[in-house]
């Protein structure tokens, strides 16, 4: 490493939580939480259950307002924003439960998600062009499912459709994804495959990514947070994390 290496000012962080707390009728889901993403960084979030890990991604995404605490996107101060112009700003979220047209092909799936953003009317007057072919033929690449493009989402195993619905986010170009248990039912072979895929993806992105299982943390190679009663009480390498005592005693030891 040279000098200039050395004395290299860290990236300007992508989202950053400071301070933030939300409380429900007296309870504390969220206690002065701190979290800071950098561009393009993977991050997996673990913890108990109730630690606050849901509560967090509907604090980033708008869907509850925190009680006190910052929360920034860029120089955006999310905590002022509804949900819809925090998507618009390039946050995309990928619930449990897949939401797509089974009726309509994986290649039309990812063309409607295309389009979404361009309004109803946009939407009826729209011609397919060639670059957005090309996208979503890189698309369908990026999530493995070139193969299945003219088969119905209907179809698709369970993981392919994980695949599917995160690929549609994609066609958003998202800055930020936030990502909610992927691998929850997925066979040991599409464990792999989602975390190969959210490697890849992650990058020209940044992608936080909520789970249990601890094989799938680990494949992911990345920094991992862990929250217990809505605060951060470790962080660092999926090893480092495993090793310490107070996560051994909150979560892993039980
Ligand atoms: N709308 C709400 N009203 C009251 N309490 C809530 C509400 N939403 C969440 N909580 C409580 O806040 C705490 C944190 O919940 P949250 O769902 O964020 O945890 P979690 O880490 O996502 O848990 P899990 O792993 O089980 O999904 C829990 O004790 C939960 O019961």
């Amino acid at each position: 490493m040279n000098a200039a290496q050395l004395t290299a000012p860290a990236p300007d962080p992508l989202l950053y939580l400071d301070g933030v707390s939300v409380v429900f009728d007296g309870f504390k889901a969220l206690n002065a939480l701190s979290l800071i993403i950098d561009p393009g960084e993977l991050r997996a979030i673990i913890g108990p259950n109730g630690a606050g890990k849901t509560t967090m991604m509907d604090v980033i995404t708008g869907k509850t307002r925190p009680t006190e605490g910052v929360v920034r996107f860029r120089d955006h101060d999310l905590t002022k924003l509804d949900e819809a112009s925090i998507a618009n700003l390039g946050i995309g979220r990928k619930f449990q439960k897949p939401t797509m047209f089974d009726k309509l092909t994986v290649f039309e799936n990812l063309e409607l998600a295309l389009k979404a953003p361009r309004g109803p009317l946009a939407c009826l007057r729209w011609v397919l062009g060639g670059g957005d072919r090309a996208r979503i033929e890189q698309t369908l690449e990026e999530v493995g499912l070139a193969s299945r493009a003219h088969d119905l989402a209907g179809v698709l195993s369970h993981g392919q459709r994980q695949w599917l619905e995160i690929g549609m986010l994609l066609m958003q170009d998202p800055e930020l994804l936030l990502v909610d248990e992927p691998v929850a039912g997925m066979t040991d072979q599409e464990t792999e495959h989602t975390a190969a895929l959210l490697v890849r993806i992650a990058g020209r992105r940044s992608v936080v990514v909520v789970e249990h299982d601890l094989e799938f943390v680990r494949a992911l190679g990345s920094k991992v947070t862990v929250l217990c009663e809505g605060s951060m009480l470790s962080e660092g390498s999926i090893d480092h994390v495993q090793n310490d005592p107070r996560v051994i005693e909150v979560y892993l030891g039980r």
